[in-house]
């Protein structure tokens, strides 16, 4: 019986992987759950999968949820009740499946805590990657990716020598503006953001998609997670996200993970890792696909995919200023007070204000981050 706490429960990774869990009942059980302010769907989580310990974003709901759990079940709430769920139960595995950079501090917890990381909240890595990697192999836990394009390159890693990889490539669908030139940029709303081609998926995630910020987290998480150099890490348009990315080696060798687009696929991995169990996930038929389609990435076409790769290889305190000004404006950006076309802007301003600082301690990532949080909110 493996055992599992699952930060972020209600959202679109939350919810597959207890879509997962459930169909394998005797073999998952789940210790703890966490979530913002989705009650209702909390509560209902708690009576289907018994966990031993939950948490919500504040006290306010805490309170309000109190009566409705089932008996045993242990309440918590806010930043330390997310670090309870995360290291306080007997699970073996913590997936990481909050938004943002609010997913560092139980995700440190959770490493110092001994417990295997499902790591789907690429945040944690790009805010603060050079700790979560030296805690992680200080305390020997494994760092299993469930980001679609990761775990393809870890599965294509497998039993291969480092020193024989080329490239890595990842894979970008082009987001919801795939085909729109910059000028059609400027007029397109929140909805037309959110209508992802290929992936349904939390809204902050959806729209970072569609300004390629994505991919920029994703080279920054692939960084971390594969301990390569920029120079070794591409990103290819590819349309119908299909091939989830794949390594090149220097016998001239490429290979590709392939699937539907299905994010059960790679949480069941994290999950049964190093075994493959069934999926529920229907098996891909190359016929039915047809053409896949790739195209080079055009840096002018999407510029915050190259300010990610500045950031990048800066290193220090860039890329947490980066991530925080992105979660900024995205947020504005949903709330309808920006543009499409401001959110990069934004980005490209508050890095221009920024001074790196290489090798930076938690205390100077938090600070760094706030600030960056507050000049985006002001530009
Ligand atoms: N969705 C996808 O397919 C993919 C997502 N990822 C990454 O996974 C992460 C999660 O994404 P996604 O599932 O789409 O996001 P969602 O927005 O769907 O879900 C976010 C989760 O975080 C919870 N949450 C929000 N605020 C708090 C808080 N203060 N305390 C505790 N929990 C909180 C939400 O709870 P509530 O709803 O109850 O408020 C929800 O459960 C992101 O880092 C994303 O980049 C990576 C690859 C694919
Ligand atoms: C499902 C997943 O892993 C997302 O990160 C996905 O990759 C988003 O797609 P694009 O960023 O390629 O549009
Ligand atoms: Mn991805």
């Amino acid at each position: 019986m493996k055992k599992i706490s699952v930060l972020g429960s209600t959202g679109s990774i939350g919810t597959q992987t207890l879509d997962v869990v459930s169909k394998y009942r005797d073999q998952f059980q789940i210790e703890g759950l966490a979530a913002g302010s989705n009650v209702d769907l909390l509560i209902q989580q708690c009576k289907e999968f018994k966990p031993k310990k939950i948490s919500v974003a504040t006290k306010e709901l805490a309170e309000r949820i109190r009566p409705f759990l089932p008996e045993g079940t242990q309440l918590f709430f806010g930043r330390e009740g997310l670090i309870e769920v995360a290291a306080g139960t007997d699970a073996d595995i913590v997936v990481t499946a909050v938004v943002g950079s609010m997913g560092l501090p139980s995700t440190l917890a959770a490493i110092e805590a001994g417990k295997t990381i499902g790591l789907a909240n690429k945040e944690t890595l790009v805010t603060a990657g050079h700790l979560v990697t030296a805690l992680a192999q200080a305390k020997g836990v494994d760092l299993i990716p469930i980001d679609s394009e990761h775990s393809a390159i870890f599965q294509c890693l497998n039993g291969e020598r480092r020193q024989d990889v080329e490239f890595i490539t990842i894979t970008a669908s082009g987001g919801s503006f795939r085909d729109l030139n910059r000028e059609q940029l400027k007029n397109v709303t929140v909805e037309d953001a959110l209508k992802h081609p290929n992936w349904s998926m939390g809204a902050k995630i959806t729209i970072d998609s569609a300004t390629m910020v994505n991919k920029g987290l994703e080279v920054i998480e692939a960084h971390w997670l594969f301990g390569l150099p920029y120079e070794q890490i591409q990103v290819l348009l590819h349309p119908e996200s299909i091939i989830h990315s794949f390594v090149q080696y220097r016998d001239s060798s490429i290979i590709a993970q392939l699937g539907n687009p299905d994010m059960r696929v790679p949480i069941q991995y994290a999950l049964t890792y190093p075994e493959r169990w069934p999926s529920p996930s229907p098996t891909l038929s190359l016929a039915e696909a047809g053409k896949l389609q790739f195209r080079e990435m055009d840096f002018e076409r999407f510029p915050c995919l190259r300010l990610a790769y500045e950031c990048g290889k800066m290193g220090g305190t860039a890329t947490t200023v980066f991530n925080a000004a992105n979660e900024m404006a995205v947020a504005r950006f949903l709330r309808k007070e920006i543009s499409f076309l401001q959110i990069e802007a934004i980005i490209e301003k508050v890095l221009n204000e920024h001074k790196n600082t290489p090798e930076p301690a938690l205390e100077l990532i938090e600070e760094s981050d706030k600030l960056a949080r507050e000049l985006a909110a002001r530009l």
